[in-house]
């Protein structure tokens, strides 16, 4: 039996999959990292740590392997997108990553529409200027860490720092460069006529390569530090949500997936070029050649939770928190909660919004809380799945993934909000499949990406809609999207207290 290996760099933790060829998950080892957050807005991460935690996480899974070490045959990645790290000329690390939930660009975005143009900017990035895009992170550093950007010689997203520091070979790939506003996104190429409006010079951008190509193997002190064999052979890999649209089988048109990580996403495989959205949901490259899919994104899904966890539950584990929230009835007892700690994306493109608990009664328990967060962060992500079916797409069946897919009740809720059927797959960890497939397809077990994903992505249970929920749920949902606009004015005002 051979096997592969899938490593998703989160942004709550690195999750490293072993997978055999039968698409079966035979080891899974994690390793978290902080974030770095020391002004309201800002978001970093140290690269350093990932591939620290990722080397530990490694070595921990050849430990408990018990087959031969040549077994494993290849490595892909999978990562969380948009993040800016910034390499000199002897490709050391300038700073910490600015992460793609870092809204401090607002200025930068302004600064992207006047010199390319909104008209041009839709067409060729295929975006809005959105403030965790990498491009406007890159304006920052140049307007406010001059010497830095002056140092600056590539460019390159989370997971190619990290894949670069296991092999030596510097590369991105399309999925992941579709979300820096810096690719001609249907042309595959970087976009001179962006790079030059904005004044960065297009040598900073990595040569582009396939996600399932072969980019070299792992290092000999990667060899030794890890216990794999020299001989692993490493594929490029992609963006976290293309790869997690991979591992769920999101491969044709139709199909339209949900994943609650630390954000929230919901898409669509697109096969159509030149569908336009005007810029209210993402457009990006697929992992899998020349597809596309479009998305929406909820900044703080999981994190609200967590967020919610830490700051009130620090002792307890995700399950402790949400025990119970099945006894709490639909509504949570007239509590309402917008995820909005971060700012928001879809449908709110607003670095300053702030998250709200409306309706808070004397008679609440920490429970009725934590109901709320559950159904808000499920309201917000319908947004885009209302966004989605306005555009004539028809959403009858969602797959579920992300450590938000662990809960049943949540999946269930999924089921009652979004209206309709929900579909767990047999691991949450679809970006790491995702990046385990890449790597199966590129070692040439499979014809296709869609011949793999008929093995490693099995659905293992449904849940239906219950009409009496979707009803309650659809009088909420109406309440929750009015509370946006109400407490927009309010947020702002409040912004000049924040850290
Ligand atoms: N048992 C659980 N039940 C429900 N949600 C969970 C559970 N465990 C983790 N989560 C949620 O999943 C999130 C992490 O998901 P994950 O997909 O690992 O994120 P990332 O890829 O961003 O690191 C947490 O922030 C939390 O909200
Ligand atoms: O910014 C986006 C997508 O545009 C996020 O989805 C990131 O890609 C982070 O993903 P997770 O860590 O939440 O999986």
């Amino acid at each position: 039996m051979k096997y592969v290996i899938g490593i998703d760099l989160g942004t709550s933790a690195v999750k490293v999959l072993l997978l055999n060829q039968l698409g079966e998950v035979c080891g899974e080892v994690s390793q978290v990292y902080p974030l770095i957050q020391e002004k309201s807005g800002h978001s970093e991460q140290d690269p350093e740590e990932w591939v620290h935690k990722t080397i530990r996480a490694l070595s921990v899974l050849v430990k408990e392997f018990e087959g031969e070490i040549e077994a494993i045959e290849g490595i892909s990645f999978s990562g969380q997108m948009h993040g800016l790290v910034l390499l000199d000329q002897n490709n050391e690390v300038l700073r910490n990553a600015i992460l793609w939930n870092d809204v401090r660009t607002t200025k930068q975005c302004e600064m992207i529409y006047e010199l390319v143009g909104k008209d041009t900017l839709l067409n060729v990035a295929r975006n809005p200027a959105l403030e965790g895009f990498t491009l406007p992170k890159l304006l920052w550093v140049k307007e406010y860490e001059p010497d830095i950007y002056k140092k600056a010689k590539t460019f390159l997203l989370p997971k190619d720092y990290l894949r670069f520091r296991l092999t030596g070979e510097l590369n991105s790939e399309y999925s992941d460069a579709a979300g820096t506003l810096l690719l001609n996104v249907v042309k595959k190429e970087w976009s001179s006529e962006i790079c030059n409006a904005v004044g960065v010079d297009i040598s900073l951008c990595p040569p582009l390569v396939e996600s399932h190509a072969f980019v070299g193997t792992i290092t000999n002190e990667i060899a030794q530090q890890t216990g794999l064999s020299i001989g692993t052979k490493v594929f490029t890999g992609g963006a976290d949500n293309a790869c997690g649209a991979i591992g769920s089988g999101i491969l044709s048109d139709g199909k339209s997936l949900c994943s609650i990580g630390t954000s929230g996403v919901v898409l669509s495989y697109e096969e159509d070029k030149g569908r336009d959205f005007g810029g209210k949901v993402h457009y990006f490259n697929h992992g899998k050649e020349n597809a596309f899919y479009t998305m929406g994104v909820t900044l703080a899904a999981g994190y609200s939770l967590s967020w919610f966890k830490d700051t009130f539950a620090e002792q307890e584990d995700f399950s402790a928190v949400l025990k119970g929230i099945e006894d709490v009835p639909i509504g949570a007892n007239g509590l309402l909660f917008t995820p909005y700690l971060v700012g928001e994306r879809t449908p709110h493109a607003d670095a300053l919004i702030r998250g709200s608990f409306i309706g808070v009664d004397g008679s609440h328990k920490r429970i009725d809380f934590v109901r709320a967060v559950i159904e808000g962060i499920t309201f917000s992500l319908n947004e885009s799945i209302e966004i989605f079916r306005e555009s004539g797409k028809n959403i009858e069946t969602i797959v579920s993934i992300g450590g938000g897919a662990k809960n049943d009740m949540w999946l269930q809720i999924q089921a009652d909000i979004f209206n309709a059927k929900i579909q767990k797959l047999s691991s949450e960890q679809g970006p790491g499949i995702g990046a385990g497939m890449l790597a199966a397809y590129g070692c040439g077990w499979y014809a296709s990406i869609n011949d793999c994903a008929d093995l490693f992505s099995r659905v293992v249970k449904t849940y239906e809609p219950i009409e009496e929920n979707v009803v309650k749920y659809r009088e909420l949902f109406a309440l929750y999207k009015k509370v946006y606009q109400q407490t927009e004015e309010i947020s702002r005002g409040l912004g000049a207290f924040r850290k």
